[in-house]
């Protein structure tokens, strides 16, 4: 089957630079993504987008490329429930990466231990409205009580302006929860304001919450674009990673969030993104949980000591 993309489309960057900022060794690429190809793995008819191709290959290239060790490669909402080319990327990859799904209510037990077996070690919620359609809190919540003992945990993705709407059913959800993106802050508003303050919150009054400190180039406003040799990116973001980081540094991850679907306005170079990371955890001790100790201790507990 041949695809074309949704009109628009920006393309992953290619030919990234070399980081200046060497990541620790081990490092896990928390948060990433692959598409299709489209004619091994057909994206989803209930899609909402239909992004480039994005192949394993590419994706464990731009892993060697920037230094890392692992990914955690998160299912894509344009595959819809269907997750095989997530799976098949880890089962190339050499038990170098994990996954997280997305399953149906309908999903089998056989098939749920079939994707733990395949190394897959949680479920996304998606929240967001142009990504997805409703799904009802019970059928998410029946899923996370199936999905509980098989010792996985839940990512969820939302905007900032949901947050009061979901807090009762994050706070209720019975593993531990990632949270996409810092829930996505308007990084107009100000840090200790009201909005993000209600996230801080969310993380300070339950301990089994985590966030990803990842998209700056998706949350900013004023830039500068991880563009051009650029070291000093994403100004406006890097106040709320900061913030994250050193107020839970045993609960942040880190992900490029390649291929960067539905980026609209320009496509980083995932380089410079590397050499974000500086900016938002300043120390050699808060790298180190945040790009290594943190994703093993979740991802691939049995090698924590
Ligand atoms: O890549 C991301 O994390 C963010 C996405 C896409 C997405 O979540 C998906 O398709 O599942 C977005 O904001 O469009």
């Amino acid at each position: 089957m041949t695809f074309e993309v949704t009109p628009g489309w920006l393309n992953w960057y290619e030919g990234p630079a070399k980081p200046r900022f060497k990541v620790p060794e081990g490092a896990v690429d928390a948060h990433c993504h692959v598409f299709g190809p489209g004619h091994q793995f057909p994206f989803a008819p209930e899609r909402k987008y239909t992004p480039c191709d994005a192949s394993k290959d590419q994706l464990f290239a731009l892993r060697d490329h920037l230094g890392f060790a692992r990914n955690v490669v998160v299912q894509a909402t344009c595959h819809g429930a269907d997750n095989s080319a997530m799976v098949d990327a880890l089962q190339h990859s050499k038990g170098m990466a994990r996954g997280i799904a997305t399953v149906k209510r309908s999903i089998s037990d056989a098939e749920l231990h079939a994707l733990d077996a395949a190394e897959v070690r949680g479920v996304r919620f998606n929240f967001v409205k142009r990504l997805v359609d409703f799904t009802p809190k019970e059928e998410l919540m029946e899923i996370a009580q199936r999905i509980a003992p098989l010792g996985w945990h839940i990512v969820i993705y939302f905007e900032a302006v949901d947050l009061p709407e979901l807090w009762d059913f994050f706070t209720a959800l019975p593993t531990t929860v990632v949270v996409d993106h810092m829930g996505r802050p308007d990084v107009t508003k100000p840090v200790d304001g009201e909005e993000f303050q209600r996230f801080v919150r969310l993380m300070d009054e339950h301990e089994n919450i985590w966030s990803k400190v990842s998209c700056p180039e998706r949350l900013s406003i004023s830039g500068p674009k991880a563009l051009n040799g650029e070291q000093q990116a994403y100004q406006d973001v890097v106040p709320f990673a900061k913030y994250l980081v050193e107020r839970f540094p045993d609960r942040v991850l880190w992900g490029t969030d390649w291929p960067h679907p539905n980026l609209k306005d320009h496509m980083p170079d995932d380089g410079l993104l590397v050499d974000f990371i500086p900016q938002i955890a300043p120390t050699v001790e808060l790298q180190h949980k945040l790009l290594v100790d943190n994703p093993m201790r979740l991802y691939w507990p049995e090698e924590v000591k």
